[in-house]
């Protein structure tokens, strides 16, 4: 950790990231901006934590007291079947929805109950499941957009490095969003989060709506933030997609957690998660 609190570029090689050739341009600034003292780093080593979680919708709990732990600078994947409660609990961690128990643990601090600016302040950015894009609004609008959020005189370096994470992006920023392709839209919604240097990066359901062979383009992207030292927790329906790039997988069924194992178990017994499904 360097004195100003920065991470560094250095790519880390930890399970499925593989990090090679995926830097960010040379000489561009970490995408991690928020401080760490040596304090919070005894505290959980920069984790983030979340004990017990349970959250109620429409008057019921749909989740049940889920425990996870995500590690910086490594892709944490979460599974499981229609109606798990994965959404939910992303919800309950961009605080658009409140747990009704349980505590989410970033340096100590439990953002429960905190607003959703608090908690992206923290260093939690959120990309929801469907999340859209400003459709009638350039790219390079967009981008300026979600730049609101940082402090004026960082903007600009901030909108020119998730510009440098999605290169494909860089010739369109005079197009309209709403004219790019799934995918470039998925890209740009990605970028949007960033902008604001997270330390945690979470993900829903990153590939809905999109043909496998763009999920592919995303990979090396979601690769590179890894590597520059973000925490990601990907949700994410092709399965293989996730464990290819995680390091640990969680699935979900039924609102509890019901299979923690490293992703790499997981690529090599699949069927652990269809009965783990069927058990629940
Ligand atoms: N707005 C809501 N009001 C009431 N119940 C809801 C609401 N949204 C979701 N639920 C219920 O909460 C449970 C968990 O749903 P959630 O969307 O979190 O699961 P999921 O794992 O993300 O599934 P999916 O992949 O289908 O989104 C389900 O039983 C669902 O019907």
């Amino acid at each position: 950790m360097r004195h100003d609190g920065r991470a560094r570029l250095r790519p880390r090689h930890r399970g499925g990231c593989d990090g090679g050739g995926t830097r960010f341009r040379r000489g561009s600034p970490s995408l991690s901006r928020h401080r760490r003292t040596r304090g919070d780093r005894v505290s959980n080593n920069g984790r983030l934590v979340i004990e017990g979680i349970a959250i109620e919708r429409g008057g019921r709990e749909v989740v049940h007291g889920v425990d996870l732990v995500a590690e910086p600078g490594a892709i944490t994947a979460l599974l499981g079947p229609n109606g798990a409660g994965k959404s939910s609990l992303v919800l309950a961690l961009a605080g658009t929805i409140k747990a009704s128990r349980g505590s989410v643990r970033l340096d100590g601090a439990d953002l429960v109950g905190k607003s959703p600016t608090a908690i992206r302040t923290a260093g939690i950015a959120t990309v929801p499941e469907g999340h859209r894009v400003l459709k009638d609004m350039t790219v390079a609008d967009n981008l300026r957009v979600a730049s609101l959020l940082v402090p004026r005189i960082e903007r600009p370096a901030a909108v020119d490095r998730v510009e440098s994470l999605f290169e494909e992006l860089t010739p369109l920023r005079g197009r309209l969003a709403g004219s790019l392709s799934g995918g470039q839209q998925q890209m740009l919604a990605i970028g949007q989060a960033l902008v604001s240097q997270p330390r945690y990066l979470v993900v829903d359901e990153m590939s809905l709506g999109l043909a496998p062979i763009i999920v592919r383009r995303l990979v090396p992207a979601l690769r590179r933030i890894a590597a520059a030292g973000v925490g990601v927790i990907l949700i994410e329906q092709f399965t293989q997609v996730a464990l290819d790039l995680a390091s640990d997988a969680y699935a979900m069924a039924q609102g509890r957690v019901v299979v923690h194992a490293p992703a790499a178990e997981l690529r090599e017994a699949p069927e652990r998660l269809e009965q783990a499904y069927r058990l629940a």
